[in-house]
């Protein structure tokens, strides 16, 4: 596809191409029931004013959704909306078959849904020993089961222990973050952006480290403005346009298909670079 340069089958994504790794060729419908599911969202933060538009997407077990679109398509606040932070005004959210629309953080947290913010997601003042222990603030007892699968994930978590957050770089933060909010053991982990304002070689770090927490078992939806790179790691994606799910696919489907080159051109072309 030459709009996507001819670097596209490059090291770093035959490493992270879910394709080469994962066996996820089955058909929705023959996946039984999706692990959560949002039907036909409507909301938005000012009243009367909406910015998710009827936005129907799902995830079923062990998958890596992308969520990608341009700025400004409501990408962040599907997230928000599945996460109990906005106002729902139509559709719901279902998870493993039961309706969770609207429940505060808390319950989700404790029902299975883990979520990493795009900004401010760790606690500075405190080691990263603290901000894993903060993820299991509602279920102390697992906390050295945990802290083990975490640590044999992110090996540098286990010996820098004691650093404070504070001290830590973009993208190791970013890893506390994940690591934070694995520690409840969620069926499904929503991720934020997690490549914004990171160096390329930290970006490729950060979605080596997604597909590891999806190959442990966890199913991912993950919003990213660097579409080309989340269309290469996950199974499927969904564009977001307007607040409604324009297009989905493969991630390989989806590079492929002319409509969303034409749409996404700008952003695909941008990510060249790195
Ligand atoms: N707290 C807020 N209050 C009011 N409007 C908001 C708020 N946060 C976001 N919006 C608006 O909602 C719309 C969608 O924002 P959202 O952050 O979901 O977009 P996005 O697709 O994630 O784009 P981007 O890649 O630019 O973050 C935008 O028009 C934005 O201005």
């Amino acid at each position: 596809m030459s709009d996507l340069g001819p670097n596209e089958h490059n090291d770093s994504e035959s490493t992270l191409s879910a394709e080469s790794s994962t066996t996820h060729t089955l058909a929705p419908t023959d996946r039984g029931e999706a692990v959560l599911r949002t039907e036909d969202l409507v909301g938005g933060y000012l009243p009367g004013v909406n910015i998710l538009n009827g936005c129907t997407i799902e995830a079923f077990p062990g998958e890596l959704i992308g969520i990608i679109g341009p700025n400004g398509a409501g990408k962040s606040t599907v997230l928000k909306a599945i996460f109990g932070q906005i106002k729902i005004r139509g559709g719901r959210v279902v998870l493993k078959g039961e309706d969770i629309t609207g429940l505060k953080a808390n319950k989700l947290v404790s029902k299975g849904v883990g979520m990493v913010p795009q900004n401010n997601n760790v606690f500075p003042s405190l080691t990263i020993e603290e901000n894993l222990e903060m993820g299991l603030f509602q279920k102390p007892s697992i906390f050295s089961e945990r802290f083990d699968f975490v640590t044999t994930l992110f090996p540098e978590l286990g010996k820098r222990r004691k650093q404070r957050a504070g001290s830590l770089s973009g993208g190791e933060r970013q890893m506390v973050a994940m690591g934070r909010a694995l520690m409840m053991e969620p069926s499904v982990l929503l991720l934020d952006e997690p490549s914004a304002g990171l160096s390329p070689v930290r970006q490729d770090e950060t979605f080596m480290r997604v597909h590891q927490i999806n190959r442990a078992g966890v199913s991912v939806i993950m919003v990213e403005q660097n579409a080309r790179r989340c269309l290469q790691i996950c199974d499927r994606a969904y564009v977001l346009d307007q607040g409604k799910d324009a297009y989905t696919g493969t991630g390989r489907e989806l590079m492929k298909d002319p409509k969303v080159i034409e749409l996404y051109l700008g952003t695909l072309a941008a990510d060249q670079g790195h």
